[in-house]
């Protein structure tokens, strides 16, 4: 899928591009439970049919000394998937690999897909946050648009039922995401977040 926005365009656009969102999210979740050997693919994403979508465009000037500076610290999503459009191809966006920091770089007319916390929850530990961070460039300034994608206010976070049994207990416990949220806002921050919910 291509999608293409700049921030000049108009709210409706923003909307066609959630709306859009939406339903590359419930295929992707369909095929993501299908490599974790679910039958029922449409149960993992159901909640996500009517799922809430939350855009938030990062501006990042120029520092001259960007050593010295943090665009944004490290830290793993609490959405189940976040998508990242970059706006231009000035790099920013690193992603933790084998204890090392790695670029990733911008391409053009794509979208980069990030496993958030929800999912970790929802796949029992199988697909992992990506843990995350942004970073400035000395000349140039960078814009990236993220959408982070979360279920419908009613969901219950929890593993997959195929995934847990007595050989493979469930590694968190059944959350509402409304409790998902609150428990977000009130944490202790030393905490990894994921803790709060283990078994
Ligand atoms: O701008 C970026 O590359 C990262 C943004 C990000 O991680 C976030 O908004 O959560
Ligand atoms: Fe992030």
């Amino acid at each position: 899928m291509v999608v293409f926005i700049t921030i000049r365009h108009k709210r409706e656009d923003l909307e066609v591009y959630a709306e859009n969102l939406n339903r590359v999210t419930v295929s992707l979740l369909e095929y993501l439970a299908m490599g974790l050997g679910l039958e029922r693919g449409r149960e993992f994403a159901e909640a996500f049919l009517d799922g809430h979508y939350y855009t938030r465009m990062s501006c990042y000037p120029p520092c001259p000394e960007p050593e010295k500076a943090i665009g944004i610290a490290k830290h793993c999503d609490i959405s189940a998937i976040t998508y990242l459009l970059e706006c231009g191809d000035v790099p920013g966006l690193q992603v933790r690999k084998d204890d090392r920091w790695v670029f990733v770089q911008p391409v053009e007319n794509s979208l980069v897909v990030n496993i958030g916390q929800i999912l970790e929850i929802m796949s029992n530990g199988i697909y992992k946050a990506a843990e995350h961070r942004a970073v400035v460039d000395s000349l140039q300034e960078r814009i990236s648009i993220s959408t982070f994608c979360y279920p419908d206010s009613n969901a219950d976070i929890a593993p997959a039922d195929e995934l847990t049994g007595s050989e493979n207990p469930a590694l968190f416990k059944s959350v509402k995401f409304s409790e998902y949220l609150n428990t977000f806002y009130r944490r202790n921050i030393d905490t990894p977040f994921l803790d709060c919910f283990k078994l």
